[in-house]
């Protein structure tokens, strides 16, 4: 057997260059009421995914609202806006192989079928999460103070108190956080995505 010409790549090089540029990519949109778990959800996945070697990007709502939607408010139009910037990023990462998880209300069904339909029409797997927690559950939570403020007449047009949520009629998966630990929402997501070939 001829030894390879140094600097040419063997063919096992070759072989694990082509599985790295052939890892399939997707977003995972996390959406639910605040305090649902979405974020939490997010970052125990990230962690898990991350520990078995794939690329993992959180396109967190609140950073993107501070820099890529700053000056958006909670408008049915800004949110719109919000969201489809947030699925043109997140494709964008999906189609080069990272796994973009988004951790964002996305309360509106027509942004969010939009959100699918970009990726479909890229051939980008889209995996929709329903992060299902009663808003009684994300009341008492309160994990940024917006139910207490929102009640008190601080604020308004809170989503799925004084403004509209609509759910996910067919999401991929449900998550009903409010009978789970974190570990167990994040292990059930993890499982649907290891059962479609993305982790
Ligand atoms: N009025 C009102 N309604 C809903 N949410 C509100 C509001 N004001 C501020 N916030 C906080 O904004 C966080 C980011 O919202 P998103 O970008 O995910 O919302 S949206 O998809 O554009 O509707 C969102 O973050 P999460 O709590 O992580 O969901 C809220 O905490
Ligand atoms: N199974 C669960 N999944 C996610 N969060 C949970 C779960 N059980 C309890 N929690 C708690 O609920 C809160 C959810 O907050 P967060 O993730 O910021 O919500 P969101 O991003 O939807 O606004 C956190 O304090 C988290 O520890």
């Amino acid at each position: 057997m001829t030894a390879p010409t140094q600097g040419a790549p063997t063919p096992q090089e070759e072989n694990h260059s082509a599985e790295e540029n052939d890892v399939t990519g997707a977003t995972v949109w996390l959406t639910g009421l605040p305090s649902a778990g979405k974020t939490t959800i997010a970052y125990a996945l990230a962690d898990r995914l991350r520990a078995a070697g794939r690329r993992v990007e959180v396109l967190d709502g609140d950073e993107i609202r501070e820099f890529l939607s700053a000056g958006l408010g909670f408008s049915r139009e800004d949110r719109h806006t919000n969201v489809q910037r947030i699925a043109f990023v997140a494709e964008l990462l999906a189609s080069h192989g990272v796994l973009a998880l988004v951790p964002v209300i996305a309360p509106y069904a027509d942004s969010r079928d939009a959100v699918r339909k970009r990726h479909q029409a890229a051939g980008t797997t889209y995996v929709e999460v329903h992060v299902a927690t009663p808003v009684d559950v994300c009341s008492v939570r309160d994990v940024k103070g917006l139910y207490a403020k929102q009640a008190a007449g601080e604020i308004s047009g809170l989503t799925g108190v004084d403004d509209p949520y609509e759910e996910p009629e067919a999401p991929d998966l449900r998550i009903e956080s409010q009978d789970q630990t974190v570990q167990e929402s994040a292990a059930a997501l993890h499982a649907l995505l290891t059962e479609r070939g993305l982790a």
